[in-house]
């Protein structure tokens, strides 16, 4: 036979409206006192504190910041900070947090891969390197298409390379009017990354996007926005505290119907996502053996180039 709980039970049989409105408040408090699983959050006022070398990462008022921390390097991202980032949203999507929050300490918000990631190995360690980091990599963008609650950016300063591909993955994406939007992909001799092939096109259409990934337009960040890219751009001098205020407020709704609602949303693209990104990493490591990449890491390393 078919159980039901005693309050489900009284509230689906009980003819008293009144007995009925006790039995539903009874059901919903039994609900969040006894059966609040590992994969729900409650909002948590923890404040914790996990020591990364290129990451400084907070939680508190339910949202857990990530923040990229090589200031003097733009925060480029080299290949301890892929996996210090893959390992602090595997955390964060674990935690009490509501939100979770990526953003970059200093002027930049982040000048995108770390050109001299292949500097110092031999040409015999070249191949075997471009296959470890580009596995590495195909796990890196996985890890923000797996991601089970609400991702935004908070872009203080210009981004770069796969700092922008990536906020086609993120949930909402809040500007600084100083951040700037550039993808140099051809530039370098490089290919699109981060599954921009398939959301870029989707959030701007194909000609916009082939502008930016195939032709570098780099963007202002009213531009972007207007784009779809970002979400909503404010002044520099007030950005910190607007846009804090903002994720403060959200960070008090339900957390769990927020956490649903975006699954519900994401989810669907999922297996696209996946293929997109397998595709894109096969591309790129031909691209990264290419002369014309080796030749514009080279211009980059010797000072003859930047962007
Ligand atoms: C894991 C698999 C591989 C994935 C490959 C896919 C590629 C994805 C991409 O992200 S492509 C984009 C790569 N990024 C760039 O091309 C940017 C390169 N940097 C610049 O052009 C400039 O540094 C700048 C425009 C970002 C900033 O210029 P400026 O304001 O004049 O500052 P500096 O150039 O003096 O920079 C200060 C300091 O930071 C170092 N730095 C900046 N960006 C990077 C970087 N991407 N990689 C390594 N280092 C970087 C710069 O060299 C300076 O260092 P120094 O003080 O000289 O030691």
């Amino acid at each position: 036979m078919h159980c039901i709980s005693r309050p489900l039970r009284d509230l689906v049989i009980c003819p008293n409206q009144e007995t009925a409105r006790q039995s539903y408040v009874d059901l919903v408090s039994s609900l969040s006192s006894s059966s609040m699983s590992s994969s729900q959050v409650k909002p948590g006022a923890d404040r914790k504190q996990q020591e990364y070398e290129n990451l400084v990462v907070t939680s508190e008022d339910g949202i857990t910041k990530i923040m990229l921390n090589r200031p003097t390097k733009k925060n480029a991202i080299n290949t301890q900070m892929y996996q210090e980032i893959i390992l602090a949203l595997k955390a964060a999507s674990k935690d009490n947090s509501v939100l979770t929050v990526l953003t970059g300490n200093g002027d930049y918000y982040c000048s995108g891969n770390d050109l001299t990631d292949f500097s110092g190995i031999t040409a015999g360690e070249i191949e075997e390197k471009v296959k470890n980091n580009l596995d590495m990599l195909r796990v890196f963008v996985n890890s923000f298409i797996d991601f089970p609650k609400p991702l935004i950016a908070v872009v203080n300063g210009p981004a770069v390379g796969i700092a922008v591909t990536i906020l086609g993955l993120c949930d909402a994406v809040y500007a600084s009017d100083r951040a700037t939007f550039h993808t140099p992909f051809s530039h370098l001799g490089l290919s699109p990354e981060g599954c921009s092939s398939y959301t870029f096109p989707k959030i701007m259409g194909p000609a916009k996007a082939i502008e930016m990934l195939v032709f570098g337009k780099k963007l202002t960040a009213e531009e972007a926005c207007a784009r779809g890219l970002v979400t909503e751009v404010f002044p520099d001098n007030t950005f910190q505290k607007q846009v804090w205020a903002r994720l403060k407020a959200y960070s008090e709704f339900p957390a769990n119907s927020i956490r649903i609602s975006k699954q519900v949303i994401r989810n669907m693209e999922k297996e696209k996502l996946y293929a997109v990104n397998a595709e894109e990493c096969s591309v790129l490591q031909e691209r990264l053996l290419s002369n014309e990449c080796i030749n514009a890491a080279v211009n980059f390393l010797s000072r003859k180039a930047k962007l």
